[in-house]
């Protein structure tokens, strides 16, 4: 599983520049901030090279000025290290090309080596690589046991993660900040193993990476209606909604109903029907409406008493299916928090402009709810345009169930009262799965909440 650095901030090339022209106007030097970055850089290369050969590769703008620095920074500690580069630096990164006093190969008949350190492009990347360019980084990279990427492997579209080259590192080391291009999409797999590196200029951000919850066992004076109540609608697929019944009793909920025809799952599950009584029961802490519900017209009731009814709702699968283009004007001013795939978020929101963290922060802002844009790459956004993206939950959860395991998971935290029960569900859920380990199913994750919890307390 790839590791991606807790609570780190994230932000777009613009914002990251912005962040570096205030840094120059404060006082700092340019050449002050690429020796820290390119320093930074090289202790990552030196502790994973261990003394193996090192190939660094340095482009024309400032990444390749930080790989400048790189290599003298690695000679200098006598470690084996060879250049090749690519155009003409300019600038402060052509004084780092002026200092480095070895020789400079050239790109396309450069023999590859063991370590491999990217620095042709970083976030000033604006077109696909030239073919010839792309042709030379693939073989070298096939050549070499190891790739580290400066700031961003070259070609990853910095602000959406679109992967322009087929670009790949086993290890990147960004710098100052996490970017979109690290978390989402293609970018995300291609930069292997995130390390955020300080480089001395302060950036802020609305957007994070996921970081784990912390969290309290349940007071002495707890009693099973002030853990929180969770309703679960269920439909036509009871299977969907007894996984999230089951989860949200797993999350710690202390009173979990299962609403509907249903008889099944755990004792300790408790059946109503879906009257009037249910729906106005104060006691709710969450309603899920959504995973199994169906999309005939006793859902569609189901929905609409759902909608009406003055408790805080977790909308996931059919319920968000049934919502469609509707979305937008019927959940306005509702308390929800909406957990589409992309599937559904299209069908709600259309397919729009922008990065998925842009996309769903306009849906967000839009229907003032949280939305949890699940996926690989999973994309919180709130109303107030807050960010949290879950970007290295294991791939076993591919698999049918485990979003209505979420949505559970979202019920009990939101149940609870946490402050942000979005982003906690999502932290135990990917660490469920990863503790059930590869081939996991839905019904197996549940069983992992109770360890990923412990983790948190
Ligand atoms: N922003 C910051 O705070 C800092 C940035 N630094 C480094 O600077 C990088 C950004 O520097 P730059 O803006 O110079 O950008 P890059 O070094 O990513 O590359 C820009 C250069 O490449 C050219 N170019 C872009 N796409 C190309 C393509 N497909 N084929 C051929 N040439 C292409 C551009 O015309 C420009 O000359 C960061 O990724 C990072 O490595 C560091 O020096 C430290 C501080
Ligand atoms: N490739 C993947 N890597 C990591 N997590 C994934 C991947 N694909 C799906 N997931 C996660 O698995 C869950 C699947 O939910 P969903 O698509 O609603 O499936 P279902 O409706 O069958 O439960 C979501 O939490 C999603 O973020
Ligand atoms: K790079």
């Amino acid at each position: 599983m790839r590791r991606v650095p807790e609570h780190a901030p994230i932000v777009t090339a613009a914002a990251m520049r912005a962040a570096e022209a205030a840094a120059f106007a404060s006082g700092q030097s340019q050449r002050e901030v690429m020796e820290r970055a390119g320093a930074a850089v090289a202790v990552q290369v030196a502790r994973l090279a261990a003394g193996r050969a090192i190939l660094v590769l340095a482009g024309p703008g400032n990444n390749g000025g930080d790989a400048y620095v790189v290599a003298r920074w690695l000679a200098e500690r006598g470690h084996d290290v060879t250049v090749a580069g690519l155009g003409a630096p300019t600038g402060v990164a052509a004084e780092m090309r002026a200092a480095w006093t070895g020789e400079v190969t050239d790109l396309d008949t450069v023999a590859p080596r063991v370590v491999l350190v990217d620095g042709l492009f970083g976030t000033g990347v604006s077109r696909p690589l030239a073919a010839d360019v792309a042709r030379a980084l693939a073989r070298l990279r096939r050549g070499a046991a190891i790739t580290i990427a400066i700031d961003l492997p070259s070609g990853i579209a910095t602000d959406d993660g679109s992967d322009l080259e087929a670009a790949g590192a086993d290890v990147t080391v960004a710098l100052a900040a996490l970017k979109p291009g690290h978390v989402l999409g293609d970018g995300a797999g291609a930069s292997g193993h995130v390390l955020l590196a300080d480089i001395g200029v302060p950036v802020a951000s609305h957007w994070h990476t996921l970081a784990r919850p912390s969290l309290e066992p349940p007071p002495r004076d707890a009693h099973k209606f002030t853990r929180g109540m969770v309703a679960v609608l269920g439909g036509a697929m009871p299977g969907a909604s007894r996984l999230a019944a089951r989860a949200a009793m797993a999350a710690g909920a202390g009173y979990v109903v299962l609403a509907g025809e249903d008889r099944g799952g755990p004792d300790a599950l408790v059946h109503r029907t879906t009257d009037a009584d249910l729906f106005g029961d104060p006691r709710i802490g969450a309603l899920v409406c959504g995973p199994g519900l169906g999309r005939d017209a006793a859902a569609s009731d189901l929905l609409d008493r759902a909608l009406a009814c003055e408790r805080p709702l977790v909308l996931d699968g059919d319920a968000l299916s049934l919502l469609g283009a509707d979305a937008a004007t019927r959940l306005r001013g509702k308390h929800a928090i909406l957990t589409p795939h992309s599937g559904e978020f299209d069908r709600m929101f259309g397919v729009g402009q922008g990065s998925k963290i842009d996309r769903t922060i306009a849906a967000a802002a839009r229907i003032g709810c949280t939305i949890v844009h699940k996926g690989a790459d999973t994309v919180i956004a709130d109303p107030a345009g807050r960010v949290t993206v879950s970007a290295a939950a294991p791939t076993w959860l591919a698999s049918a169930g485990t979003g209505d395991v979420l949505a559970g998971l979202v019920a009990a935290r939101c149940a609870a009262g946490a402050a942000d029960p979005a982003s906690e569900a999502v932290w135990l859920h990917a660490r469920a799965a990863a503790l059930a380990g590869a081939g996991l199913i839905a019904d197996g994750l549940i069983d992992h909440i109770g360890g990923a919890i412990e983790e948190c307390l």
